[in-house]
């Protein structure tokens, strides 16, 4: 405990000595006892609008702040791309112990992660057939470490290693699995904390909103933001944001904070799988963005099966961008298909359905089928695709519901960290089943009646609004 807020004072007094300005009406909080870590709280009521804090931009750990940027080439940092460079520069920064300018930082940053990447295999098996568990990538970070990441630090060696005799040795031994494992952590953490630093000059490419382009949005670098990154989430309570100026990054109350309350940032409306997979943590009111994902491959083994498969329209519907590596269902109260239920899926197998003249007819006009109407074919293949789906679990619905009630370790309550695992992916894999539940019922009764019209809710604009969130973008 005492090394715990010596470790949170110590970083304080540093961040201040960086030239960071911090409304005495906040502190940092240790909230282990609710598996929060530390967390940023107001002691005293704040206003809207109000400066809760303002870190210099010299004080971030970025690439363009790092030493490291100074010994060696632009190129090589722009060769690794924005995510190696900040892991790169982790390393360097995290090995330098004492000496680097960031140690403080280093002392209230975790060595330990809940993320999905740390997972043990029966841990993981826990998931069950949940799509979250192929996003890992624990395998496809292990090869960009040492095909890319490691011949840069032997590259560099003598000034990764600056001083030391046995530098050359030393940057071999980066691929050892203690050095793969320390790669990890700079990535999670970074995934977990780092932000996408916005530029002092505007970007280039603004749209009439003032929007940047989304590929200058990805080309963003990223740092790591002292205290802007302590501030932990919440799906409904966010009550800060970070804004960037030219020469400061000011985090700001949203709306009034009582004393007491809690300062939160917002992650998105991540579905708690990717909460899970990212942060390592899951809440209950991150359940309204939950989904489950049907893989094309599925859809793809089912539809050659059925013997409709056809390059040919996979083809078009490619063009036309409804392929996708998955498809999901998002959840509605009460659940309709029409909101639920992806309109790519419908597309793409009503598309394969379609009797070869049709077919034609639609690709030579570069039309689809309309995803507000499911035939009575679509209706049945969809519900054979969904009963497949929820066949891919180990456990049904009920046996889980059995299990998740004798829980009590997710929701804040302090438990150990394998229970604590087990039930956070309980809680996901039963949430996925429930959406497939919920649609297989749906489409057992459309196929009973020989499919049908799905009415879709009409946004201002009278123009139609596709159900769910639609094809969303996959990491
Ligand atoms: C940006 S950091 C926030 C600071 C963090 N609590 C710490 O002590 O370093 C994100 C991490 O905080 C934790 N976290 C964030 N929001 C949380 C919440 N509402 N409940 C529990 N843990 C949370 C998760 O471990 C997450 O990976």
């Amino acid at each position: 405990m005492a090394d715990f807020d010596e470790a949170s004072q110590a970083f304080l007094a540093w961040l201040r000595h960086t030239g960071a300005e911090i409304n005495p009406k906040i502190k940092l909080e240790d909230l282990r006892h609710r598996d929060a870590g530390r967390g940023v709280v107001a002691i005293q009521d704040i206003a809207e609008h109000e400066l809760l804090f303002r870190i210099p931009r010299s004080a971030i750990l970025s690439v363009e702040n790092s030493l490291l940027s100074s010994e060696i080439p632009a190129s090589t940092f722009n060769a690794l791309g924005p995510w190696l460079s900040l892991i790169l520069v982790m390393l360097y920064e995290n090995l330098n112990g004492s000496s680097s300018n960031w140690s403080s930082y280093f002392s209230v940053l975790p060595s330990e992660f809940n993320t999905l990447m740390f997972w043990t295999k029966d841990e993981l098996a826990e998931l069950q057939a949940s799509a979250v568990v192929d996003k890992i990538g624990k395998e496809s970070a292990d090869e960009m470490f040492l095909e890319q990441l490691v011949p840069v630090i032997i590259e560099i060696s003598e000034v990764f290693f600056a001083g030391d005799t046995r530098a050359k040795q030393k940057a071999e031994e980066m691929r050892s699995p203690a050095n793969l494992e320390l790669m990890h952590k700079m990535g999670s953490l970074i995934m977990a904390y780092a932000f996408d630093i916005e530029s002092s000059t505007p970007p280039k490419n603004v749209d009439e909103d003032g929007y940047a382009s989304e590929e200058e949005d990805e080309a963003l670098p990223k740092g790591m933001v002292p205290l802007a990154d302590m501030l932990n989430a919440d799906a409904d309570q966010c009550n800060a944001r970070l804004f960037y100026q030219d020469r400061y990054l000011d985090m700001k109350a949203l709306k009034p904070i009582k004393a007491g309350e809690e300062v939160f940032n917002d992650y998105g409306p991540l579905p708690r799988s990717d909460l899970l997979r990212r942060y390592g943590y899951i809440t209950d009111n991150y359940a309204q963005y939950d989904v489950v994902e049907i893989q094309m491959d599925l859809v793809a083994d089912l539809a050659t099966a059925a013997g409709i498969w056809s390059t040919e329209r996979v083809e078009y519907l490619d063009e036309q961008e409804i392929l996708d590596s998955g498809y999901d269902i998002t959840v509605s109260e009460p659940f309709t298909l029409q909101e639920s239920l992806s309109p790519e899926l419908i597309i793409l197998v009503e598309t394969l359905l379609l009797p070869v003249e049709e077919f034609d007819r639609i690709k030579q006009k570069g039309k689809l089928p309309k995803p507000e109407k499911i035939t009575g074919a679509g209706a049945k293949l969809l519900h054979k695709i969904v009963q497949t789906r929820i066949a891919q679990y180990a456990t049904s619905l009920e046996e889980d519901s059995r299990v998740l009630h004798a829980d009590s370790t997710v929701g804040g309550v302090t438990s150990k960290s394998k229970d604590r695992r087990f039930a956070m992916a309980r809680a996901v894999r039963s949430a996925e089943k429930k959406l497939l539940r919920q649609a297989e019922e749906a489409l057992a009764e459309l196929t009973a009646r020989g499919g049908g019209a799905l009415k879709r809710q009409r946004d201002v604009d009278g123009d139609v609004e596709m159900g769910g969130t639609g094809k969303k973008q996959r990491a």
